[in-house]
C-alpha cells in the first residue's frame, strides 16, 4: 500500500512540516523514499487525501466491493485487448499465410470442381475401407458428410420417365487434401440481396429462374497457391475424360444450360438408317458449313445454319441428330418450347449463350405454336410468344459465333411459314416412315451376321421382307422405323418375315389411334381410304354415331349439317365415308354439344334471375323476418305497398322510395343469395 502512495501527496506533506520541530527535512524525506511511512509522515499522508487519486485511494481502502469491481474491470479490459490483438494477429496471419479462391456458379469450372469433389469423395470412401495408415489414411477418413443431391428428371412423350441422382458436396464447409496440402472448401449460397451488390444482371436472371446464386470458396496456405490451377486443370480433365466418346446433352436450367445426367454413349451415324441420300445431304451440308467460317466472316454473314427435320414419330429424327453430333464431336442443347416457366427473355438468353461446340435442338416445334398467336391459353405452360421465338432465332443469327440449329416437327403443315423461311431454316428434310431402301438396310444391319443363315437364304428373306413392305405401302400402310426396329429386336431373320402380318396389324392400329386424336385429325385429311385407314375410319364413324346418339339422348337437336348426312347411323359405312367430312362432322357435333350445354345453362340462369326479379309477396313468416331484419329507421309502409305492386323492382332503390342502404338490405336478392328464402 505505501508503494501506491502518490508522489505528489508525499511531497506536499513533506513541505508542510514545520522547521521548528528540530527534525531535519532531509531525514524525513529519506525515510519516505525508503518506504518507511510510519510515524508522523504516515499520519500526514493519510490525513491529507488531496485530489482524485487520493479520493480513489480512500475509496479503494474503505470499500472492499469497489476494489473488487475495479479489479474485475481491469481484468475485462485486459481480456478484450488480448482478444482484439489475437483477432488482428489472426487476420494478418490469414492474409499473409492463406490464399482463397472464389468460383461462382456462372463459371464453367464450378461444375467441374463439384464433380471432382464428388469423385474424390467416392475415391476416399473406397480408401476408407482399407487399414488406417499415416496421414493418407487419416485424410481418407475425413470426407464430406454434407451432401446435396442433383436430380435430373426427364418425362418422355410416351409417358415413361428417367431420373438420375448425383451426389455433390452440399452447402457447408468441407476439408480435403490435395497434393499434400490441406484445403478448405466452403460452399455458400449467396442469396439475392448479396448478389445484387455484385452482379445486378446476373441477379435478375437468378430471380427469374428462382435458383440461388452459388459460390465455392477454396482456401489453402499461400505457399500452395499454384495448386489451385493444377486442381482446376485436373477437375477439367476429369470432366473431359467422362465425355470422351460421349455426347453431353444439355437442358435449360432456368436461364442457363446444364448437362442432363451423365454424358451419353455416342450414337454411330451408320446406326441410323434414313432414306437414300437424306443422311448424306445433311451431313455434307453441316460439314461444308463448318469449314466456311472464314467465308461467312469475310462477307459479314451471320455464322449460323438452321435445319428442319420433319416427319412422323419414330422415324429417327432425334436419333439422327444425336448421331450427327457424335460424329462431329459436338454436344446437344435440347430445348422444349412448351417448358414451364420459359419466357421470351430466357429463350433469347439461352439461344445466345449455348455452350461451345454444341448443336441446338428445338424439338416438336409445332407443339408450342400452331398459329402466330401465343398458345399459352390453350393449355401450354410456356410463356414464349411466337414473335419472341422469331426474335430469339434472329438473335442467334446476329451472333458471330458458330450456331447450328435443328428444329423437328411431326406436323410440317402446322408451322407458320415465317418460322421456316430461308435464313431461319436453310435446309428442310423429310424423315419419313420406313421405305424399301431403309427396310433393306436395317435388315442387313440386324441379320447379316446371324449364325446359320446361308448368304443366299439371307438375301431371299430380305427380298421377301422388302416386297411385303412395298405391298403394305401400296395399300397405304406405313410402318415406322421405330416399329420395324422393335420387330427386328424381337425376332430372328426368319421370324421377322414370318411375323410380318403382326407388325402390319400393329401399324394399322397405331395409325387408327393416332387419327382418333385431335392431333391426328390433320394427318387424317391426307390419307386415302385403304385397308389401314378403313379401321381408322370405322373408329371415327363409331365416334360420330356415338356423338349423335348422345345428342338425341340429351334431347339436343342434331345439327342440320350432321343430320342430313346421317339419316341412320348405319348409312355411314367406312367404305363410303370421307375422312375430312367425318373430321368436320365430329368437330361440328362437338361444338354443337357445347353450344347446347351453354344454352341450357343460360336458360337456367335466366330462369333464376326472372324468379328473383318477380314481384314479391312476402309470406307472413318472411314478412316477420324482414321486419326483424329491417332497420328501425326504415319506413315499412312504402315497402309493403311497393312489394304488393306487380311492378315493384326491389333492387331499384329509386322506384321503391326506400333509402338506398335500406333498399339493398331489404332487397330479396341478397336474401336469396344468403339462402334466407330457400
Ligand atoms: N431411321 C432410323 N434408324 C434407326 N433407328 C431408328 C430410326 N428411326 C427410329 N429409330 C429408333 O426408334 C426409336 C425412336 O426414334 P427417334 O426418337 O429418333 O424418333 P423421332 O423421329 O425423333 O420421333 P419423334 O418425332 O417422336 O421425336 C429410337 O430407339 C431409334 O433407335
Amino acid at each position: 500500500m505505501p508503494l501506491l502512495m502518490p508522489q505528489n501527496t508525499v511531497q506536499t506533506s513533506t513541505s508542510s512540516l514545520p522547521s521548528s520541530t528540530g527534525t531535519t527535512p532531509s531525514s524525513a524525506s529519506d525515510s519516505l523514499i525508503a518506504g518507511d511511512v510510519s510515524g508522523p509522515a504516515a499520519a500526514a499522508v493519510t490525513e491529507q487525501p488531496g485530489g482524485l487519486r487520493g479520493l480513489l485511494q480512500s475509496a479503494l481502502d474503505s470499500n472492499p466491493y469497489f476494489s473488487a469491481g475495479f479489479g474485475l474491470m481491469a481484468l475485462g479490459v485486459g481480456a478484450q485487448v488480448l482478444r482484439r490483438s489475437a483477432v488482428h494477429a489472426a487476420t494478418i496471419a490469414q492474409r499473409r499465410l492463406l490464399v482463397s479462391l472464389e468460383i461462382s456458379s456462372k463459371d464453367p469450372s464450378y461444375l467441374w470442381f463439384l464433380q471432382w469433389m464428388s469423385h474424390e469423395s467416392a475415391r476416399q470412401a473406397q480408401l476408407a475401407n482399407r487399414p488406417l495408415r499415416g496421414i493418407e489414411g487419416l485424410a481418407s477418413r475425413i470426407r464430406s458428410h454434407e451432401l446435396a443431391v442433383e436430380t435430373k428428371y426427364e418425362q418422355r412423350k410416351d409417358g415413361s420417365s428417367t431420373a438420375e441422382f448425383s451426389l455433390v458436396p452440399g452447402p457447408g464447409t468441407h476439408y480435403f487434401r490435395y497434393q499434400n496440402a490441406w484445403f478448405q472448401a466452403s460452399l455458400a449460397f449467396r442469396f439475392f440481396g448479396v448478389v445484387v451488390k455484385r452482379e445486378r444482371a446476373t441477379n435478375m436472371l437468378d430471380l427469374n429462374s428462382g435458383t440461388p446464386w452459388e459460390t465455392v470458396h477454396l482456401t489453402t496456405l499461400s505457399r500452395d497457391r499454384n495448386l489451385f490451377s493444377s486442381l482446376l486443370a485436373e477437375a477439367r480433365q476429369l470432366a473431359q475424360q467422362a465425355q470422351v466418346g460421349r455426347t453431353v446433352i444439355y437442358t435449360a436450367w432456368g436461364a442457363e444450360w446444364r448437362p442432363f445426367g451423365r454424358p451419353r454413349e455416342k450414337r454411330l451415324l451408320p446406326s441410323v438408317v434414313l432414306d437414300e441420300g437424306v443422311k448424306e445431304r445433311v451431313v455434307q451440308d453441316v460439314q461444308a458449313f463448318m469449314q466456311r467460317g472464314k467465308w461467312y466472316s469475310e462477307r459479314g454473314i451471320p455464322y449460323r445454319r438452321g435445319y428442319l427435320l420433319y416427319g412422323p414419330p419414330g422415324s429417327g429424327k432425334s436419333s439422327f441428330i444425336q448421331a450427327l453430333a457424335g460424329s462431329l464431336d459436338y454436344n446437344i442443347c435440347v430445348l422444349n418450347l412448351s417448358e414451364r416457366g420459359l419466357t421470351d427473355d430466357k429463350l433469347n438468353h439461352l439461344l445466345a449463350n449455348a455452350p461451345e461446340r454444341s448443336i441446338m435442338l428445338l424439338e416438336d416445334i409445332d407443339a408450342a405454336f400452331s398459329t402466330r398467336t401465343q398458345t399459352g391459353e390453350a393449355g401450354f405452360n410456356s410463356n414464349v410468344t411466337f414473335s419472341g421465338l422469331l426474335n430469339a432465332l434472329d438473335g442467334v443469327a446476329s451472333s458471330t459465333s458458330q450456331r447450328i440449329l435443328f428444329l423437328t416437327t411431326n406436323h410440317l403443315e402446322k408451322l407458320d411459314p415465317a418460322l421456316i423461311r430461308p435464313g431461319r431454316v436453310d435446309l428442310k428434310e423429310l424423315i419419313d416412315d420406313a421405305t424399301p431402301f431403309q427396310a433393306n438396310e436395317l435388315f442387313t444391319r440386324f441379320y447379316a451376321d446371324e449364325e446359320g443363315l446361308a448368304e443366299e437364304y439371307f438375301a431371299t428373306l430380305r427380298a421377301e421382307l422388302v416386297s411385303r413392305l412395298e405391298e403394305a405401302m401400296r395399300a397405304g400402310t406405313r410402318i415406322s422405323m421405330a416399329a420395324l426396329q422393335g420387330h427386328f429386336i424381337r425376332h430372328g431373320a426368319r421370324e421377322a418375315v414370318q411375323e410380318w402380318p403382326e407388325l402390319r396389324r400393329m401399324a394399322e392400329m397405331d395409325k387408327a389411334l393416332r387419327a382418333q386424336t385431335s392431333e391426328g385429325e390433320k394427318t387424317f385429311l391426307h390419307i386415302e381410304a385403304t385397308q389401314g385407314q378403313k379401321t381408322a375410319l370405322q373408329l371415327m364413324v363409331d365416334q360420330v354415331e356415338a356423338e349423335i346418339a348422345r345428342m338425341r339422348r340429351a334431347k339436343h337437336p342434331v345439327p342440320p349439317e350432321v343430320a342430313p348426312r346421317t339419316p341412320s347411323p348405319a348409312a355411314l359405312s367406312a367404305d363410303e365415308a370421307d375422312p375430312s367430312t367425318l373430321a368436320f362432322l365430329l368437330r361440328l357435333a362437338d361444338d354443337h354439344r357445347h353450344a347446347a350445354t351453354e344454352a341450357k345453362e343460360k336458360k337456367q340462369r335466366d330462369k333464376k334471375r326472372a324468379k328473383a326479379a318477380a314481384p314479391v309477396t312476402p309470406t307472413q313468416g318472411n314478412a316477420k323476418r324482414l321486419e326483424d331484419l329491417s332497420l328501425s329507421s326504415t319506413p315499412r309502409a312504402p315497402f309493403a305497398a311497393k312489394a304488393a305492386s306487380p311492378t315493384f323492382n326491389p333492387v331499384d332503390p329509386l322506384s321503391s322510395g326506400i333509402p338506398y342502404h335500406a333498399a339493398t338490405f331489404l332487397s330479396p336478392i341478397p336474401f336469396f343469395e344468403r339462402g334466407i328464402f330457400h
